[in-house]
């Protein structure tokens, strides 16, 4: 356990009771080879097991390049991160055992099925035999590809491949799952469906770190948000609790157009 601190972060729960962090980054900073600005300049934030917690922002604000640094991807030029308890600048590989990770780019062999691109990858992982096709099944069933899984991957529509790619970071059963924009290109119906069935992991006890720019559906699936704006964070608590606490805002759109402005970004 890392670090504890009382925090009602299950809004259904009245009592304050002791909650352990998963992710605890102080002063993370990140200028990509060869640009003459900060990408990411100060991202301090806490992340309590077993919530999930959404990370807001305008495009260019830096969410991407925040989530590809707590979950390993890139390395950060200044400030401290502990993840599942470990610190991440000094052992990113125990900490990838933990973590799965959804990027937003489709991280799959389209010339495989799926569930030969799961079968790949649960091997990846260390998981074999009964167990791996049991796993198989059930993320299949997840994100409702299971009767479409061995068609090659290339045959998909752009929403039947984000679903196999989400299919991929849950296979395993990681304790912390990172996803960007999870939602971006999925229809409605099987949007209802996968986040029920991320509320489900939630439930389970899986930790999510999620990107994405539907308000909506942050204030209900997230216990706690972050805002990102030019590479810092400008707030960071519960979104009914931030909500509350600014004049004039009925809801997180509100609150994100109050703090980020209503111009245009690169
Ligand atoms: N590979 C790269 N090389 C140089 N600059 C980059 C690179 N990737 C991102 N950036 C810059 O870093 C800043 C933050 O980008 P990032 O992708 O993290 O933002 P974001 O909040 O995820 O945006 P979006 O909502 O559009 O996905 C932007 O100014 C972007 O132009």
């Amino acid at each position: 356990m890392l670090l504890s601190l009382t925090d009602t972060v299950n809004q259904k729960s009245d009592v304050p009771r002791p909650q352990s962090l998963i992710v605890a980054a102080s002063g993370l900073g990140y200028r990509y080879p060869g640009s003459s600005r900060d990408a990411v300049a100060d991202l301090s934030l806490e992340v309590v097991e077993g919530e999930i917690f959404g990370l807001l922002g305008p495009n260019g604000a830096g969410k991407t390049t925040s989530l590809s640094m707590l979950s390993s991807l890139l390395r950060p030029s200044k400030g401290q991160l502990q993840v599942c308890g470990i610190d991440l600048l000094s052992q990113p590989r125990k900490v990838r055992n933990h973590i799965g990770v959804v990027p937003q780019d489709i991280a799959l062999y389209p010339s495989l099925s799926t569930r030969e691109n799961l079968r790949y990858f649960g091997r990846l992982h260390g998981l074999h035999g009964s167990l791996l096709e049991a796993r198989i099944d059930q993320c299949l069933a997840m994100v409702g590809l299971s009767s479409q899984a061995d068609r090659r991957l290339d045959t998909y529509s752009g929403g039947m491949k984000r679903r196999a790619n989400l299919a991929a970071g849950i296979l395993h059963q990681p304790r912390l799952l990172f996803l960007d924009e999870p939602m971006v290109g999925i229809d409605p119906q099987s949007r209802n469906t996968i986040l029920e069935n991320l509320a489900r992991l939630k439930d389970e006890g899986m930790t999510l770190i999620y990107t994405t720019h539907y308000m909506e559906e942050a204030q209900h699936l997230c216990t706690r948000i972050a805002i990102i704006d030019n590479g810092r964070v400008i707030a960071q608590g519960r979104p009914d609790q931030l909500i509350a606490g600014r004049e004039g805002c009925r809801n997180l759109e509100d609150l994100f157009f109050q703090l980020t402005g209503r111009q245009l970004r690169d």
